[in-house]
């Protein structure tokens, strides 16, 4: 919980300067996004990113300010993980956890020693068929000995598709919706939910972080047709209320978020390099800002009266606006060989940039 009532009457204000537009019915909504240009649905997403950021308090102890943990790394994929788990820290969560196959492991750790890495996962050709039930079974309860401990999971960067895994990636889902867990769904998690929807349909703790081939799969599995980029916004205000009122950051020149309530676009000028790796600082960083949000919410008892006021839509907000800054600093100092690494070194300047430390 957050420390002291002056650092919530402090958030408090700054959410109230936020303004905003209030909720309406759906009708008066669609109205809205139909009759306004992109630009008006732009949110205010520096203050909102003061408003969610905690101070630096000395009465807090570890583990206040965030435990996140990553569902993801296997034979093909180390970076993906490690991108993620590693900008949670470096925006400020406490401790940040990988959940990975047994071979991933020891890379992820020998990346960095700051990451809690549980080698547990594993692929369908290192398991015996009669020891598949044992084996998830034991993952299971290895992964959920530690799940009400997280403020949010990351579920996918650098996961891959093997069967086996994502079955007990699925069940893990399912437990992490039971013990009310937020969810951020990337890559190849967003593979297995686009599949299987149930897993998180009408669970409002779900953010789904897909880019364009991700989108353009859960439109065409949803919605039955097309991206339509003509009606960009109407179309993701659907798709995320088809799916029960997830929250959905679609990526892209402008990233554009939506809870199937109100849409938002975050278009703070980034990068032209396009190297891979952004989107899991994306989702690391979601993870972070809504665990934030959804704290400061939980401390205002019931008087938080921002707008957008769902935390999984602020946390995007927030997490979109320092990606974009940091990628757009990085570029500045690196030019055409801007990598992903680059990008989580310009973090903490441009969260400071933003939200300075007293
Ligand atoms: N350094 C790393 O370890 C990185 C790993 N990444 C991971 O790479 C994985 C794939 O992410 P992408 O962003 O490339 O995913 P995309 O879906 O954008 O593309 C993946 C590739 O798979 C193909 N594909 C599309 N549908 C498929 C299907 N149904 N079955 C098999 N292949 C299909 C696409 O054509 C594309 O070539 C994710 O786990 C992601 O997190 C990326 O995050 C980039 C960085
Ligand atoms: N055309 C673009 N112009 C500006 N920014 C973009 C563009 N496309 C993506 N981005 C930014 O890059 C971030 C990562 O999006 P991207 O589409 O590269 O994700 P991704 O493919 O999932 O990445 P990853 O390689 O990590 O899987 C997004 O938050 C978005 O802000
Ligand atoms: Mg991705």
């Amino acid at each position: 919980m957050l420390a002291s009532s002056a650092v919530l009457r402090r958030q408090q204000f700054l959410i109230r300067s936020l303004g905003g537009y209030s909720y309406h019915s759906h009708q008066t909504r669609m109205q809205e996004v139909k009759s306004m240009g992109g630009n008006n649905l732009e949110a205010d997403a520096e203050n909102i990113l003061r408003a969610i950021t905690p101070t630096l308090d000395p009465r807090k102890h570890k583990g206040q300010a965030g435990k996140v943990a990553v569902i993801g790394g296997c034979r093909e994929y180390t970076g993906a993980p490690y991108f993620a788990a590693i900008s949670a820290l470096k925006i400020g969560a406490d401790l940040s956890h990988v959940f990975c196959t047994k071979d991933a492991a020891p890379v992820i750790k020998g990346y960095s020693p700051e990451l809690i890495v549980h080698p547990i996962l594993e692929e369908s050709y290192s398991v015996r068929d009669e020891d598949k039930r044992t084996i998830s079974s034991k993952v299971l309860a290895e992964v959920d000995k530690w799940m009400e401990r997280f403020d949010c999971l990351v579920v996918g960067p650098g996961l891959g598709r093997d069967p086996f895994l994502l079955d007990i990636v699925s069940e893990i889902l399912k437990h992490a919706r039971k013990s009310n867990v937020p969810i951020v769904v990337d890559g190849d998690g967003l593979f297995l939910v686009t599949s299987s929807l149930d897993l998180v349909s009408g669970y409002p703790l779900a953010v789904l972080t897909p880019n364009v081939n991700e989108y353009k799969r859960l439109v065409q599995n949803v919605l039955g047709c097309e991206v339509n980029d003509e009606d960009a916004h109407e179309q993701l205000l659907n798709l995320a209320k088809q799916i029960g009122g997830v929250t959905i950051l679609r990526k892209g020149k402008s990233d554009l978020i939506s809870d199937g309530e109100t849409v938002k676009s975050v278009s703070i000028y980034g990068s032209p390099r396009r190297c891979g790796g952004q989107g899991d600082i994306l989702s690391g960083s979601v993870a972070v800002f809504v665990s934030w949000a959804r704290q400061l919410i939980l401390a205002s008892d019931g008087n938080f009266t921002s707008s957008p006021r769902n935390p999984t839509v602020l946390g995007c907000i927030a997490a979109s606006a320092l990606l974009r800054k940091a990628a757009s600093l990085a570029f500045k100092n690196n030019k055409r060989s801007t990598l992903t690494g680059d990008i989580i070194e310009c973090l903490g300047t441009s969260l400071e940039d933003i939200c300075p430390v007293h």
